[in-house]
């Protein structure tokens, strides 16, 4: 098996993950990639900086520009704009891979890194640069490359709707939110670029990019931050069914313009913006991020997940990583799927899950009891019972349906509790038997 040496620019909140996955899942990754990803260097400031994740001391380095020399694949996780240019600029010209996070750079001078890399005919790849874990860039230029997206409206900035969410649930104050968003290691080095909605805006100008196939620059976007959203604000949103979200929006607009008449144009735009509390972005919380894309034929589609935080945003990077090597293993769009694996099946009876039970008994006293007894013989704890009276004429003939919602239990000790409920004298019947996901 070949080897593709690796290096990594930057070991802070991603990096530090990404190092990890790297070394801890070097066999998963070899299996999947068909080459053993080696990590070569890590390009730090200083190699004595306390870091959350222990790493070999000998990875680290002070020289990046000695170190992308010699690598296949190079990931780029320091942030801001210089060096990181350079030292993208630099593993381009000496043939390696590039894969980066850096929205504000891309966002920047995008076009030019992926001119540089189209000449070189090497890969320039940056899933983690908008809404963190979300695969949506992917998804934009290759599932949807056979529709017209029309809108695009999304969450991708996790620091701001963590502030946002905190202040809307929990009353908190904007500051002590911030703190908590730095400290959970989801607001950039300089957390302006959150709040001031800049973050977003670059985002905003990578996904209208790759969605209206043109290329969008950070200053064809409006952008207001979260700066000026009050806990007023928030409060007079809520009373009237709303709930504050910065969002990023692009979109096809018709021209009516001299020169454009009849023609579309797209707008890019940040601000915070009221969204009725109905709405699928309204449920987005935390520093959970969600993109909504509107397209002629697909409809309406939404992709969500962790758009913020080291380990979240290090699978985005991984997978760049993973699907460059497979291309530079085998060429052409290289391994797309790897079925290599022993994993064997299993049947439904290891499942362990929640049941919801329907019983129609009689309304008599101790039913309740007896019921309970039962379901504790079998091992089975209950969650809720709800119970509603259906009167009858007789007295003595009133009957009750039962609800009971299950703790996790196997398929096994259900269907045991369910087979002995049915001898009870005063169970009529078992009405349903449902299994419980996602409480
Ligand atoms: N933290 C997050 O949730 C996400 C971050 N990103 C992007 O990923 C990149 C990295 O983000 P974080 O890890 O959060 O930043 P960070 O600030 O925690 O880490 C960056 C690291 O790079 C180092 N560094 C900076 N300049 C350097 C230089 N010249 N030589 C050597 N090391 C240098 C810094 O000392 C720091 O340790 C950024 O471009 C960020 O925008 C993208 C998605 C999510
Ligand atoms: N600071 C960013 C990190 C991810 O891009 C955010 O809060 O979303
Ligand atoms: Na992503």
């Amino acid at each position: 098996m070949s080897t593709l040496r690796i290096a990594l620019l930057g070991c802070g909140n991603v990096g530090s993950q990404v190092a990890r996955i790297l070394l801890e899942d070097a066999d998963a990754l070899a299996a999947r990639t068909g080459a053993r990803l080696e990590l070569t260097g890590i390009a730090v400031r200083s190699i004595d900086a306390p870091r959350d994740v222990d790493l070999p001391r000998e990875l680290f380095t002070t020289d990046a520009e000695a170190l992308v020399e010699s690598a296949d694949i190079v990931i780029e996780l320091m942030g801001g704009i210089e060096p990181a240019r350079s030292l993208i600029l630099r593993s381009i010209e000496h043939g390696a891979t590039v894969v980066s996070g850096n929205k504000a750079l891309l966002a920047l001078d995008g076009p030019t890194l992926y001119e540089k890399a189209d000449a070189a005919k090497v890969q320039l790849s940056y899933e983690a640069a908008v809404a963190g874990a979300i695969p949506i860039l992917r998804p934009i230029r290759d599932s949807l490359s056979g529709d017209r997206i029309t809108r695009v409206l999304g969450i991708v900035n996790g620091t701001t709707n963590f502030i946002l969410d905190q202040m809307d649930t929990t009353g908190a104050q904007f500051d002590d939110a911030l703190a908590e968003a730095q400290r959970l290691g989801y607001a950039e080095a300089d957390p302006t670029a959150d709040v001031g909605g800049h973050d977003a805006a670059a985002k905003g100008a990578i996904l209208a990019s790759l969605s209206f196939h043109t290329r969008f620059a950070l200053d064809d976007v409006y952008c207001e931050g979260i700066t000026q959203v009050t806990a007023a604000d928030i409060a007079a949103a809520k009373d009237a069914g709303f709930v504050i979200k910065l969002l990023a929006i692009a979109e096809l607009l018709p021209r009516d313009d001299a020169d454009g008449a009849g023609a579309e144009g797209v707008s890019v735009r940040v601000h915070p913006t009221l969204l009725p509390r109905d709405h699928p972005l309204a449920a987005v919380h935390g520093a959970f991020n969600a993109v909504f894309i509107e397209a002629e034929n697909a409809g309406e589609l939404m992709f969500y997940g962790q758009g913020a935080g080291g380990t979240p945003t290090a699978s985005a990077v991984l997978g760049d990583v993973v699907s460059a090597a497979r291309r530079m293993v085998l060429g052409g769009p290289g391994r797309t799927e790897t079925t290599t694996g022993h994993v064997p099946s299993m049947s439904i009876d290891a499942v362990r899950t929640s049941y919801s039970i329907g019983l129609d008994v009689a309304d008599q006293p101790g039913v309740l009891a007896r019921i309970a007894q039962l379901f504790a013989e079998q091992g089975v704890s209950i969650e809720t019972l709800r119970q509603s009276i259906h009167p009858a004429g007789d007295p003595g003939q009133a009957t009750a349906e039962i609800r009971i919602v299950t703790h996790r239990a196997t398929e096994a000790a259900l269907a045991a509790t369910v087979e002995q409920i049915q001898h009870l004298a005063v169970i009529n019947s078992v009405t349903s038997v449902l299994r419980v996901e996602g409480a």
